[in-house]
């Protein structure tokens, strides 16, 4: 199976609240949307990646692909106002049987996972990355109040990668469109029409940088990694 990537950084970073955009910030001397593309270029599964920017942004994204010397990103497109809008753009733009989509704020993604997720997918027709929740879970009322705990073990925090067959999440898309349902992640846009997507147990480094404590302990994970690395040689 053919497999291309659609990474989406068209974000506000909103609860960041940095002057750049998440994409633009710097993680160990780098981007964060360079350590990202990164690992879909080392990917040897994936020939082809949609890139999607805020309105405005293609070219600074242009100047890091160019600087950084990637050459799987066959497009900059602009996203739209929410993630699904951004998904749903990338999508129609890419031509692969298979699709990953990612979140350009997980910049700790690994080629390794992203391998893992084509061959899930490759056997149960859809696969997502997820971590086991560690905490006790609560359902509020919406008032302050705790009315329900579900049971843990049934509990995982989804991440990204996700892989799909392109023709099959664009489907999806449509009918979420033509329905008026909205979803934080694309696994959810299949689940509403009842498919399987297979859960494949990914890291707790994988994380999404999102609030500002986030980038220091992204900086810990990755000099972590790369001392690991050096330890191994
Ligand atoms: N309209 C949007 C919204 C989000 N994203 C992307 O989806 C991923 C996950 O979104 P999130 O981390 O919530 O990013 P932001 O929307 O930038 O953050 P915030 O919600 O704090 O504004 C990010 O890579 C982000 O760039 C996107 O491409 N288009
Ligand atoms: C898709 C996702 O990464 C799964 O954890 C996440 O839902 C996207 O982030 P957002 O904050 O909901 O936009």
């Amino acid at each position: 199976m053919d497999w291309g990537a659609v990474v989406v950084a068209a974000g506000r970073g909103t609860r960041m609240g940095a002057a750049d955009n998440k994409p633009y910030l710097k993680l160990a001397g780098r981007t964060v949307l360079a350590h990202t593309l990164e690992a879909f270029e080392r990917s040897s599964s994936v020939s082809s990646i949609i890139l999607v920017v805020t309105s405005g942004e293609q070219r600074k994204a242009a100047e890091i692909i160019s600087v950084e010397g990637f050459c799987k990103v066959t497009l900059i497109i602009p996203g739209g106002a929410e993630r699904q809008d951004s998904v749903y753009a990338g999508l129609a733009a890419l031509s692969t049987e298979g699709v990953l989509v990612h979140d350009a704020a997980r910049p700790l993604v690994t080629s390794e996972q992203i391998e893992a997720c084509c061959r899930a997918a490759e056997e149960h027709g859809s696969a997502a990355l997820a971590v086991p929740v560690k905490d006790t879970i609560k359902v509020s009322d919406g008032n302050g109040f705790i009315v329900a705990t579900p049971e843990r073990r049934t509990l995982w925090s989804v991440q990204t990668p996700q892989a799909f067959s392109r023709q099959e999440l664009m489907q999806a898309h449509r009918e979420a469109q033509e329905e008026g349902a909205t979803a934080t992640d694309d696994a959810m846009l299949l689940e509403r029409l009842g498919r399987k997507i297979a859960i494949v147990q990914g890291d707790y480094a994988n994380l999404k940088i999102t609030t500002p404590e986030d980038l220091p302990i992204a900086e810990l994970l990755l000099a972590r990694r790369h001392g690991k690395e050096i330890n191994n040689d």
